[in-house]
């Protein structure tokens, strides 16, 4: 049954990325990572650019994951930059992907994948006073969580198993929200496979 949401109340979650593999065979990296994820949960779309992905929020972590380690087990130096969504006010209606069950079609393929990201991630708490609050509690969460790497200007720096790091930034995109404030923006730029990681691994 097709489900209608107001202006602004819409749970959809949406992402825009790029991955830059630094490799001669970018290509086949980046179309190969997106073909290999099982994207059936949700609404995807690549252009020359970057790609758009629209679901539940446990779909469009699910899949991001499995198409970042996907690009990251080719052993390239992989970029990854995203931004992450929520609760836009002119983001509604005609988001039939919201339909789908809670089964992750990723996390049994990729769970075992081991890899080690340096990231760095914003959050943004759109029209919330108190926004500083909001993502002090986060820069707490990350260490609580054992992700936590380092404190820089205009973001924080996030370290270690990239599936902790993604259980992680899930966890915060869920916090740094509310009823509320429902429009939430967070920015995440990883860098993977990266020479200058010599001995983090
Ligand atoms: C996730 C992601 N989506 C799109 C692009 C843009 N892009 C750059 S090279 C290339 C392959 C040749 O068409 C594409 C699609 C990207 N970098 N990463």
């Amino acid at each position: 049954m097709e489900q209608v949401f107001s202006c602004g109340t819409s749970p959809i979650v949406g992402l825009r990325f790029s991955l830059h593999p630094m490799a001669d065979n970018f290509i086949e990296i980046i179309k190969g990572a997106l073909r290999e994820a099982d994207t059936s949960n949700v609404w995807m779309h690549t252009d020359d650019v970057s790609t758009v992905m629209r679901g539940k929020q446990i779909h469009v972590f699910d899949t991001v994951r499995a198409i970042v380690l996907y690009a990251a087990k080719t052993g390239a130096h992989v970029a990854f930059n995203g931004t992450f969504s929520i609760g836009c006010p002119g983001d509604s209606a005609g988001d039939v992907f919201l339909e789908k069950d809670d089964i992750l079609l990723n996390e049994p393929q990729i769970r075992e994948i081991k890899q080690y990201v340096s990231s760095q991630f914003a959050l943004y708490p759109m029209n919330n006073p108190d926004y500083m609050s909001v993502i002090y509690t986060e820069v707490a969460r990350a260490k609580e969580h054992g992700v936590f790497n380092e404190s820089m200007h205009y973001a924080s720096g996030l370290h270690g198993d990239i599936h902790q790091v993604f259980t992680f930034l899930e966890e915060s995109f869920t916090h740094a929200r509310s009823d509320q404030y429902k429009h939430l923006v967070m920015t995440v730029n990883m860098s993977i496979n990266s020479p200058s990681h010599k001995g983090d691994a």
